[in-house]
């Protein structure tokens, strides 16, 4: 598999109907099966392969670039960092290097931050079309009470978050108790409103792929705007196999529903090969239409870092070392 020439990188906004979810299908899910060794056969085939041709090498980076959640979700955060994270999400390659391959301006996807940094994030990034969207429900585990989470997803958005990152309730899934998963997305995607929201699974506590395949389209069927793999707080975080599961469940909820689901994988995506990995994926799975930040983001903390670092390479022939993208 290899993929040529990326789409524009920067588009004007595309408009997908939001997924309304619909009634919750057991029979539906309960037909929902993964092929463990299969899955796993495919994913292991993609990392040696040169997955985009070399002459688009740079501009598939800088697509990856305009997918990024540009992140901070540490317990030392603070409005200085969130500030220059937010800096750095309006202009997150230097202009030497986007004059050198001919691009006016980019920015990330989005910035991703703890709720008591919303306000910070909102006015840094004031003035640009850059949404912030918080994680905002007992994240990362996801255990305080419901009314708790419901109402801190209310206060994010009455704060400026226009998208919400909500942790799925694990044991739910892991209990087999799907009508409780389905009625909390239901209810966490009410109270986001207007704001989109992107339902973590937390895969690397959900066992099985069946149970990740399943956890997917009940969150689908409760109206989630993306399917999100993973908090990066979780012992294993966004995989291939993972993917590929759960590309297949968003394919199978759009060609039943015509509904486009968007995916985020998240967690431990540090380097630029694993990204251009992770676009052929979505491209061969899902088609070009999702290579789009309506529909695809990376959550990923320290990405741009390498990406940056390979494109000054691209550019200019030597690496600079690491430390000169530390933030990012
Ligand atoms: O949602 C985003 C993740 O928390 C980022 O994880 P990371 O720090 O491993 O890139």
């Amino acid at each position: 598999m290899q993929i040529d020439r990326p789409q524009a990188i920067a588009k004007a906004p595309l408009h997908e109907p939001r997924n309304p979810g619909m009634p919750l299908d057991l029979d539906w899910m309960r037909r929902v099966q993964a092929n463990t060794s299969a899955i796993e056969r495919r994913a292991a085939t993609l990392p040696g392969r040169r997955s985009v041709k070399k002459d688009w090498q740079a501009a598939w980076l800088l697509k990856a670039i305009s997918l990024i959640d540009l992140t901070t979700l540490s317990g030392d955060d603070t409005e200085g960092r969130v500030r220059r994270l937010c800096a750095k999400a309006r202009q997150p390659v230097s202009r030497e290097i986007l004059d050198k391959l001919g691009l006016p301006g980019l920015t990330v996807g989005a910035v991703c931050v703890y709720h008591d940094m919303v306000p910070a994030a909102v006015a840094a990034l004031r003035g640009t079309d850059i949404p912030v969207a918080a994680v905002s429900t007992g994240f990362p585990a996801g255990l305080s009470p419901l009314h708790l989470r419901i109402a801190e997803i209310g206060e994010s958005v009455a704060a400026g978050a226009r998208e919400i990152d909500i942790v799925i309730s694990r044991r739910h899934v892991l209990t087999g108790n799907w009508q409780a998963l389905y009625d909390e997305m239901r209810e966490m995607r009410a109270a986001c409103g207007e704001a989109h929201v992107k339902a973590i699974l937390a895969t690397g506590e959900l066992g099985t792929l069946r149970n990740v395949a399943r956890a997917s389209l009940v969150c689908m069927m409760g109206g989630a705007d993306f399917i999100k793999t993973s908090t990066g707080k979780e012992g294993v975080n966004a995989t291939l196999p993972v993917t590929l599961t759960m590309l297949r469940a968003i394919r199978d909820y759009n060609d039943a529903t015509g509904i486009k689901v968007g995916y985020k994988p998240a967690g431990g995506i540090s380097k630029a090969k694993d990204a251009l990995n992770y676009l052929a994926l979505v491209k061969d799975e899902l088609g070009s239409r999702w290579l789009q930040p309506d529909l695809l983001r990376f959550g990923a903390s320290s990405l741009l870092g390498d990406i940056e670092r390979q494109l000054e390479h691209h550019v200019t022939g030597a690496y600079s070392a690491s430390w000169r993208h530390a933030l990012a």
